[in-house]
């Protein structure tokens, strides 16, 4: 059964997507898991299904690259924001996802010639409840110290809506990962704090309204960027005054995107801003699981120009 399947990507978090009508078609888990083995094609960070859709555009389903289901994936929203609105030839369009129905649109390219992509991310909540998450009978994390996680570092628990641990932390934590890393695996295992896992980012605030954020994501790892963990760390260096204005630039291992943050009392208006690039078409079979053949575009090529500048001025702390 000869299928078509996308190779896409936002800020170089990598995903495969892949359009159908039948939501059972196969076994997502085992389609995904094969798919993202580095041995193909360099492997991906998840895959991205782009669904029929009864009260929006379409539909988009995120799968992690160990099979497990997210709730929301912004860099990969902007992937289907673009596939959508060029196969609907529209500029903006609504995607449902499991727990929101999002708007997207058409930007103008934040680097020349690059696909760009807005789109909204939403709802958020402080509610360790909605993450789920638990520690002490607390009701919220908000910038605290959690011994048992660091001595130094204040983390805030956010969902937007899918599950957020954010720590604010000097560029040590940057030049080594090691403490992140080693915290990521303790609450994406077995443990007390987070029965479902939670993507945990190292959000570094430099000069003139720009951070840094590294993140750990449930379901794969380290990643070059998670669009979802960006804007949540956007939203948490503005409430604590690292950052002031409403749009803020946020660089990452694979490069940068903006996230606008409106903050009106306890309603916030989230907005992911950055590149949907399309670096290759594949055929494949379905069933047995083989790729058959594939093109590759010459967006990646462009996207690595654009982005040289950006990844030099963030060499030092990219690792
Ligand atoms: N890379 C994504 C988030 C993907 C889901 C995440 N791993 C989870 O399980 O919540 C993004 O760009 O937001």
């Amino acid at each position: 059964m000869e299928r078509t399947l996308l190779k896409v990507h936002g800020s170089g978090n990598t995903f495969y997507l892949y359009q159908t009508n039948n939501e059972n078609e196969v076994d997502w888990t085992k389609l995904t898991t094969w798919l993202c083995q580095k041995e193909n094609n360099g492997g991906a960070d998840g895959l991205l299904l782009v669904l029929p859709s009864t009260i929006a555009d379409a539909k988009m389903r995120v799968i992690n690259a160990d099979g497990s289901e997210a709730s929301m994936c912004g860099n990969g929203l902007r992937c289907v924001a673009r596939f959508v609105c060029e196969q609907l030839e529209k500029e903006e369009a609504i995607i449902e996802t499991m727990k929101a129905n999002l708007k997207v649109r058409k930007e103008s390219p934040l680097l020349e010639d690059i696909p760009t992509y807005a789109v909204e991310i939403s709802p958020v909540s402080f509610a360790l409840s909605s993450l789920p998450m638990s520690y002490k009978g607390q009701e919220e994390i908000r910038h605290q110290i959690i011994q048992e996680f660091s001595t130094t570092i204040p983390f805030t628990a956010v969902s937007v809506p899918n599950p957020h641990l954010i720590g604010i932390v000097d560029q040590t934590y940057i030049e080594n990962n090691t403490h992140q890393k080693s915290l990521a695996e303790l609450l994406n295992g077995e443990n007390e704090y987070c029965v479902d896992g939670v993507n945990v980012s190292y959000v570094y605030p430099m000069k003139n309204d720009t951070i840094f954020v590294r993140t750990f994501e449930r379901g794969v790892g380290f990643t070059n960027a998670c669009g979802t963990a960006m804007t949540a760390s956007a939203l948490v260096s503005k409430l604590n005054g690292f950052v002031h204005n409403d749009v803020i630039t946020v660089f990452n291992p694979g490069g940068f995107v903006k996230c606008e943050v409106k903050t009106n009392g306890d309603r916030y208006e989230l907005t992911l801003i950055g590149n949907a690039t399309v670096t290759a078409e594949y055929t494949f079979d379905i069933h047995n699981l083989t790729f058959l053949n594939y093109n590759e575009t010459d967006e990646q090529k462009q996207y690595e120009k654009s982005i040289e500048l950006v990844k030099k001025e963030t060499a030092s702390f990219a690792n």
